[in-house]
């Protein structure tokens, strides 16, 4: 009788663990999100009516998150540099949601300008009188081999992507302490946790942002109202490799491949609006292979070193083949 009780609680187990490393194949982001998006808060109740300011609006994740915060009744702040741009997405989010025109105000805005940062963080908190949530979006990535990469470039990416951010940050922060409430949601990346060939200064910029960030989030410990989230996608469909930096400023990028392959815009960015509305502090948000190997670093960094190695050496080979270095790694290399 207890050998079949014993058999019975192995075979439990063993179906148990079998259904979590099938969850796990299919997970396309970290345990604690995945785990809000099933029995958390739903966007749609808790965003409700907040006061949103997304940077990069105008393309890729940022324009998503308009048009998702849009349809959860969020009165918007949309900013980014052209401001042709934001007047389109503003006008489909109108047409995609019950906002009016009052609700979403178009803020133009160069991330490099940081002496103009104060006076814009102004005119968008005069407007709504307050700001709920502030997203940093905005930013650049990088396609160039650190051998051949101008150090202007390395400046660049620190200017934009590290600096430009923490000084909207700073300048949205203190407004927010008054209230004692508040969030500040920081698109980072995966290679903010590791690092990714092709993009030595782009990962450097996320790991600056990683580190201030996870810093500033315990500085605020007597604001416990006030929620400082990191998020870190994987590959997702954007704009973002055509504007990625190369090894010259001002030089374009020479293959933008077909980004098909990468996870919708539209799962992503639903992750993003779960994460903040549940208080996620760190959300990892990727499809698989790439989820698996941050567990991977995680736990053990040197094999999980080995097998980057592996796929690093196939992304050097299809960029120095021309090819474009993320959509390479999911068909065989043809021609150059
Ligand atoms: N798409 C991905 O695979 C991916 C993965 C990880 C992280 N990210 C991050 O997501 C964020 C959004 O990127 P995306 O993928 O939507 O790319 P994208 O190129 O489509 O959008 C970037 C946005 O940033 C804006 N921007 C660029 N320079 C700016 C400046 N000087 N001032 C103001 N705005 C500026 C652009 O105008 C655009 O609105 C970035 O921070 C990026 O690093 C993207």
């Amino acid at each position: 009788m207890d050998c079949c009780i014993a058999s019975a609680l192995c075979c439990f187990a063993a179906l148990c663990l079998l259904v979590h490393f099938v969850c796990f194949l299919v997970a396309d982001a970290d345990f604690t999100l995945l785990w809000a998006a099933l029995v958390g808060h739903r966007p749609e109740s808790k965003l409700k009516g907040l006061v949103v300011w997304v940077t990069g609006a105008s393309s890729g994740i940022g324009e998503e998150l308009a048009y998702q915060l849009a349809k959860c009744g969020s009165r918007l702040v949309l900013s980014a540099r052209r401001e042709d741009e934001l007047n389109r997405v503003k006008r489909h989010c109108l047409e995609s949601s019950n906002l009016k025109d009052g609700d979403i105000l178009v803020l133009s805005l160069d991330l490099l300008e940081r002496t103009s940062h104060e006076e814009k963080a102004k005119t968008a908190i005069q407007y709504f009188g307050h700001i709920d949530v502030l997203i940093n979006n905005g930013g650049r990535s990088q396609r160039s081999l650190c051998l051949e990469t101008n150090v202007d470039v390395y400046q660049a990416l620190m200017e934009l992507n590290f600096l430009g951010t923490v000084s909207i940050t700073k300048q949205v922060l203190p407004h927010m302490t008054q209230r004692g409430t508040g969030s500040i949601v920081t698109v980072s990346s995966v290679v903010g946790l590791a690092g990714a060939p092709l993009a030595t200064g782009y990962s450097a910029s996320k790991h600056a942002l990683q580190g201030f960030f996870n810093s500033l989030r315990t500085e605020l410990t007597d604001y416990p109202r006030i929620l400082i989230s990191t998020v870190c996608p994987g590959p997702v469909q954007s704009q973002i490799v055509g504007n990625s930096f190369t090894e010259e400023l001002n030089k374009p990028v020479a293959t933008v491949g077909n980004q098909e392959h990468k996870m919708p815009t539209s799962r992503c960015v639903r992750l993003m609006l779960v994460g903040i509305a549940n208080g996620v502090k760190e959300m990892w948000i990727a499809q698989q292979p790439f989820l698996v190997f941050y567990y991977a670093w995680q736990y053990a960094p040197t094999f999980a070193w080995s097998v980057t190695n592996m796929l690093g050496r196939k992304r050097v080979q299809n960029f120095k083949a021309g090819l474009d270095a993320d959509s390479a790694y999911f068909s065989k290399p043809k021609t150059s």
